[in-house]
């Protein structure tokens, strides 16, 4: 979430072609609801780029060969600790263009939140995260309901730094996300009922 609004704060045109289709989409006469998300697919594509940008888990979680195997043409015995560089294929010139551009259109027309063996933020497989669903609607709604209801602006001229802090499995920020909120004057009458 705090990436996804910080490249919104720095990407102003983004965050209003969300804004407009939320707006087409669910009007500014009720609040946004987990239903509409599939209606939605700027949406999606944004949250997309921002877990291929910055993936919540960047090496996946820790694994173990369960037998002997070849991955990539290395000899890997079992019990050996497999660590997956999700930030680094996210991120890779050789498979996405300017990866370190943020352009959530990359994945207009994509089906669903993993792209082959590409784009996988949740990981994949029997160890994958088993709350991919619920995550991503939570995200979703959560997003969505914050560009739906206010404006958005930066703290001072300065961009949203988009460091990278240090973290154990997951990928903080270097320095917490502050912006500045207005309800939307379409949406106060709304928030003001809640
Ligand atoms: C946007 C939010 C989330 C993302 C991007 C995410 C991503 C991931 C990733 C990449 C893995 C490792 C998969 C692998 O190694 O192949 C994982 C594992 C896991 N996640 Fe999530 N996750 C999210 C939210 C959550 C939430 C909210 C929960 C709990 C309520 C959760 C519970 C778990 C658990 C229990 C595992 C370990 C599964 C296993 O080892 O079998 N995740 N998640």
């Amino acid at each position: 979430m705090e990436w996804a609004m910080s490249l919104l704060l720095n990407h102003p045109d983004v965050l209003k072609k969300a804004q407009a289709e939320i707006d087409n989409h669910v009007g500014q006469g009720r609040l946004f609801h987990e239903s509409d998300l599939s209606k939605l697919p700027y949406l999606r594509c944004i949250i997309n780029e921002t877990l291929r940008m910055y993936p919540a888990a960047p090496l996946l979680v820790p694994h173990e060969s369960s037998e002997d195997c070849v991955v990539g043409g290395f000899d890997i015995p079992h019990g050996t600790l497999l660590l997956v560089n999700m930030w680094a294929i996210h991120n890779d010139p050789k498979i996405w263009e300017e990866p370190r551009k943020f352009k959530p259109e990359r994945f207009e027309g994509l089906e669903g939140r993993r792209d082959g063996f590409k784009l996988l933020p949740f990981g994949s497989g029997r160890r994958s995260c088993p709350v991919e669903g619920l995550a991503e609607r939570m995200v979703g709604l959560a997003l969505g309901s914050l560009i739906q209801c206010f404006e958005w602006e930066m703290v001072g001229d300065d961009l949203v730094d988009m460091s990278e802090g240090a973290g154990g499995l997951t990928l903080p920020k270097a320095r917490v996300l502050k912006a500045k909120r207005k309800p939307r004057p379409t949406m106060v009458d709304l928030l003001s009922q809640l």
